[in-house]
């Protein structure tokens, strides 16, 4: 056995695949997808099947046979909130992640993954997915019961740049206080407290800073009362919070780089909205003191965003106060997927079950 890893990671516009051998990459190709094409597939079940012929077609252009892969590992969706770990994608997880009502493209993943490895007789497997649950008690009590508060974030990334800088530092991930920012498309903030993340915004629809697509925290009695007031859809409404929010919303843009370089070169609109995103994250970096009770060993920048200097630099100077702050630009999560899957193959792990550790 060659030990070959499919990865697959969806995303809202593209979908990256990879092939591992071990722990060495063979092939990597992020897959765009136009809004057009994303537009013509609107309907879910269309849009799985063209982004699963999407990765069959870069695996015979680049010549992989399916036969000679010895696992598929997929980004976790939006199913039930489950705590830090590798999953069999099995019938009860395909469920939940066909049923749910939080769209997200990672809700395809094991899916693809699933529709590969069930023919070859190999595992399908998801790590650390978007629903990671390690909140304290006191982080979920919202301020209503009816709507408690959840953990949507950028688990896999996170915790992958978690141990990074860890290791880097000579340290165990699960001995320090981190803060971790990741900026992409969505932009999450964590507290890590040695290993766990008790404390989170809702990345997707819920709350924290404005990101490139999304809105974050808005005033809520005022999106109520839009909702009623008959002027807009559902999905319009939730494309203002997912898709087309935050940066979208002001400048018709989700090209944080193009933005950044027109902020930087002289007072415009651009720069009024980055330095509004650049206040906001830093002000929800500041708030995770508290879930670490004024212990923090670093704060960690990730994400796509994280490549911009002006960026970073001008968070840096807003929380460097609270601890030495470290920049890792773009994500881990291809490498991290196929680590968890080489985990599986070696047998230093096993899958857990998802319908024996949803909470
Ligand atoms: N060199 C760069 N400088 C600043 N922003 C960048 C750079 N490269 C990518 N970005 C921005 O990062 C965002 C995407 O981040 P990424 O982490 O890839 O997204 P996602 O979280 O959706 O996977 C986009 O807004 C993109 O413009
Ligand atoms: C759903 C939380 C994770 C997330 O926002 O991922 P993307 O930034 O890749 O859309």
């Amino acid at each position: 056995m060659n030990n070959r890893i499919l990865v697959i990671n969806p995303g809202s516009t593209s979908t990256k695949v990879a092939v591992f051998e071990g722990d060495i990459e063979i092939v990597e190709k992020t897959l765009r997808h136009s809004s057009d094409e994303l537009s013509a597939y609107q309907e879910e079940e269309a849009q799985l099947n063209f982004r699963k012929e999407k990765v069959l077609g870069f695996l015979k252009e680049e010549g992989i046979a399916l036969e000679s892969l010895d696992i598929a590992m997929a980004r976790g969706g939006l199913s039930k909130p489950i705590p830090s770990g590798v999953y069999l994608v099995d019938d009860n997880l395909l469920h939940d992640l066909k049923e749910t009502p939080k769209k997200h493209a990672s809700n395809f993943a094991a899916k693809i993954a699933f529709d590969i490895a069930s023919p070859l007789k190999i595992k399908a497997c998801i790590a650390d997915p978007v629903v990671v649950d390690e909140l304290s008690d006191i982080a979920r009590m919202s301020g209503h019961p009816k709507f408690p508060k959840s953990s949507v974030f950028h688990a896999l990334n996170q915790k992958a740049i978690g141990r990074e800088h860890a290791s880097r530092e000579g340290a165990n991930y699960e001995d320090l206080n981190l803060i971790i920012a990741h900026l992409g498309g969505g932009i999450s903030v964590a507290a890590h407290a040695k290993g766990q993340v008790i404390d989170v915004n809702q990345a997707l629809d819920g709350s924290g800073p404005f990101s490139p697509e999304r809105s974050g925290s808005l005033p809520v009695g005022d999106i109520i009362r839009a909702a009623f007031s008959g002027a807009y859809t559902q999905q319009q409404m939730m494309e203002m919070l997912v898709g087309k929010g935050g940066m979208f919303a002001y400048l018709g843009t989700i090209d944080a780089k193009k933005v950044e370089e027109l902020a930087i070169e002289k007072p415009s609109k651009e720069r009024e909205v980055m330095e509004a995103m650049i206040y906001q994250i830093s002000k929800e970096i500041a708030s995770m003191v508290i879930p670490l009770e004024n212990k923090v060993d670093g704060i960690l920048l990730t994400g796509g965003l994280a490549y911009g200097k002006w960026l970073t630099d001008k968070i840096k100077n807003k929380v460097d106060y609270i601890a030495s702050v470290h920049v890792y630009p773009g994500e881990d999560e291809m490498k991290a997927l196929a680590m968890n899957g080489l985990r599986v193959l070696n047998g230093a792990t096993t899958p857990k079950l998802y319908g024996e550790t949803i909470f």
